[in-house]
């Protein structure tokens, strides 16, 4: 007790030599305010996303320390903190050790997890493959995207409703898997899950007689990379007592055995395919090497590097990067799409004037659609796939002040900041009183020039500054292309609530609550990235192609 005393002291002398204040606790019940643990986890179920920190805001303000343990936690929400943490004082904020030990497991040293100038080694040896010639090429999404709509017409047909969050993940991780590693998991050819009640068994399938090869292992691969996820959530919620409750048993090693075993298989087929065609001792390439037409990532890295653990590393994550945030917006689009049809019918006469009913949308179709657009960026404000981040201070700094003429904020050493997206896009004193609300219309009239342009650190779904997300531009892409596809096969969706498992739907208390928790009709979830709790189920009616005028 007396080394954190003397800590807290020479922690105030230090924030007055730096003409600042300490962050206010928010003070729990229990000694070393536990309590903040307890109920967080206790939320991981029942809660509706960042419902716990709300409690803060009135009792301490928006940025506040949870100083769970006697050890400083500081959260924000500030346009301005995000600024500094990202782009203006980018060097005083790392990922750091703290956040790196919990995903070690899962991630490895790769782009995700490392700082410094390992990072700097990642971006500028991946950064080539995501140029804009290369993310133009839309032939892989939209041979899976076919797939997939097939998929949902066939289920249909059936007469069931379709879980589009699966589908669509499945689309996701065919198209990155192919994109990746040239390789593609195949999980879109495997059975689509039935409605909860429904015997499986006695349906006619969809699929032809059995799963195709390799389905099986594409399921057992995306369900264990869910699984390691899922651990590295926990670890996240339990702050740093987390090896607590892994003693004895790293709870990734298992799922992560199977997700290592499936990409180890696909690293040496392509290491042996590269070393065929040129001796990897005279791999020579400069880091800014473009990437070649039709190359994978992989056969793009290996030109770098033959490190097995390295090239692991780097496609894993840029898998978890890539796969899980792109399905994950485009289920809540659909989400929103059935939720509100004056939108989705807007959206699909942009479509149809822009694209018209058939025809494969290009890179120019695609950037000429304002409100599609639009559609995906109200998405992103109100469910961004990565709700909630943390960084660590690499030194004493400052975090400037939101009220002007008060002192800044003091951030010791070595502090976990961590930063809610997600609570800060729906703060009506930064986007308006209807913040609350799906409205498209905010990315495109009065009320972007208002709020947006002259404060763009309100919108951060990418993050920003020298570590934004490499695959923005690739994300667009892929989403506006098979929403695309999506509204020119169907021309309404509506929820299924009645496909859904017991206990997946939000629950009564709910209604009682303030903001889009009232009124929301899924369940959303996060473990590093957003979902719907039991997945999302729709039907969406089919446009008759006989009533198409091409
Ligand atoms: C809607 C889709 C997406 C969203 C919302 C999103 C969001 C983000 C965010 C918030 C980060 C920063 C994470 C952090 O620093 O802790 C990030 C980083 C990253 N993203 Fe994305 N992302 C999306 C799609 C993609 C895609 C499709 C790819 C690649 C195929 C990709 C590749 C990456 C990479 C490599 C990083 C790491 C950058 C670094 O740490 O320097 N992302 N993304």
């Amino acid at each position: 007790m007396i080394v954190v005393c003397v800590q807290s002291w020479n922690k105030r002398r230090d924030a007055e030599r730096m003409g600042a204040r300490l962050v206010p606790v928010w003070n729990g019940r229990w000694p070393g305010n536990v309590d903040h643990i307890v109920n967080l986890i206790k939320l991981v179920n029942s809660g509706y996303p960042g419902e716990y920190f709300l409690r803060a805001w009135p009792e301490v303000g928006k940025v506040f320390n949870t100083r769970v343990l006697w050890e400083d936690i500081i959260l924000t929400v500030e346009p301005d903190h995000v600024k500094v943490i990202l782009a203006t004082d980018f060097n005083s904020f790392v990922k750091g050790d703290k956040q790196k030990y919990k995903m070690e497991s899962l991630l490895g040293t790769g782009v995700f997890n490392s700082d410094g100038r390992r990072i700097l080694f990642h971006r500028s040896m991946t950064r080539p493959f995501f140029s804009r010639d290369r993310i133009a090429h839309f032939d892989i999404f939209d041979r899976h995207g076919e797939e997939a709509i097939e998929k949902i017409k066939q289920r249909q047909a059936e007469g069931y409703p379709v879980d589009f969050q699966d589908l669509i993940s499945r689309f996701t991780l065919d198209s990155a898997t192919d994109f990746l590693f040239g390789s593609n998991v195949n999980s879109l050819s495997d059975v689509l899950p039935y409605p909860y009640g429904v015997d499986a068994a006695a349906t006619v399938t969809d699929s032809p007689v059995a799963s195709p090869p390799g389905s099986a292992e594409a399921k057992r691969f995306a369900g264990a990379f869910a699984e390691a996820q899922d651990v590295i959530a926990r670890r996240f919620n339990m702050g740093e007592i987390w090896p607590l409750s892994e003693i004895g048993k790293d709870k990734t090693k298992e799922p992560m055995k199977v997700v290592s075993g499936y990409i180890d298989r696909i690293l040496e087929e392509a290491l042996a395919k590269t070393k065929a065609a040129l001796p990897l001792d005279t791999v020579d390439a400069k880091v800014d090497d473009e990437a070649e037409d039709g190359e994978t990532l992989l056969e793009h890295l290996i030109k770098f590097t033959s490190d097995r653990k390295i090239l692991k590393d780097e496609t894993l994550n840029i898998l978890l990067a890539g796969r899980d945030t792109t399905a994950a917006t485009l289920t809540f689009v659909i989400y929103f799409l059935a939720m509100y049809p004056n939108v989705m019918a807007r959206l699909r006469s942009e479509v149809l004037d822009k694209v018209g009913p058939t025809r494969k949308p290009t890179y120019d179709d695609i950037r000429e659609m304002k409100y599609l657009r639009a559609v995906i960026n109200e998405t992103l404000r109100l469910y961004p796939a990565v709700p909630f981040n943390v960084r660590q201070s690499v030194r004493a700094t400052t975090l400037p002040s939101p009220n002007p003429g008060q002192k800044p904020f003091y951030v010791p050493a070595n502090t976990s900041v961590t930063y809610s997206v997600f609570l800060m896009h729906r703060r009506k004193d930064l986007w308006g009183p209807d913040a609350d609300d799906f409205d498209p219309d905010r990315f495109i009239d009065d009320r972007l020039r208002k709020y947006l342009t002259p404060n763009p650190f309100i919108f951060v779904p990418f993050n920003a500054g020298p570590r934004i997300c490499l695959g923005q531009q690739f994300a667009y892409n892929e989403m506006s292309f098979m929403l695309i596809r999506l509204l020119q096969n169907f021309s309404s969706i509506e929820l299924e609530p009645s496909a859904h498992a017991p206990g997946t739907l939000p629950p009564k208390e709910w209604a009682k609550a303030e903001g889009r928790q009232a009124i929301e009709r899924f369940c959303p979830k996060s473990h590093l990235t957003m979902y719907s709790r039991g997945g999302l189920w729709v039907r969406m009616t089919e446009v008759n192609k006989e009533d198409i005028i091409v």
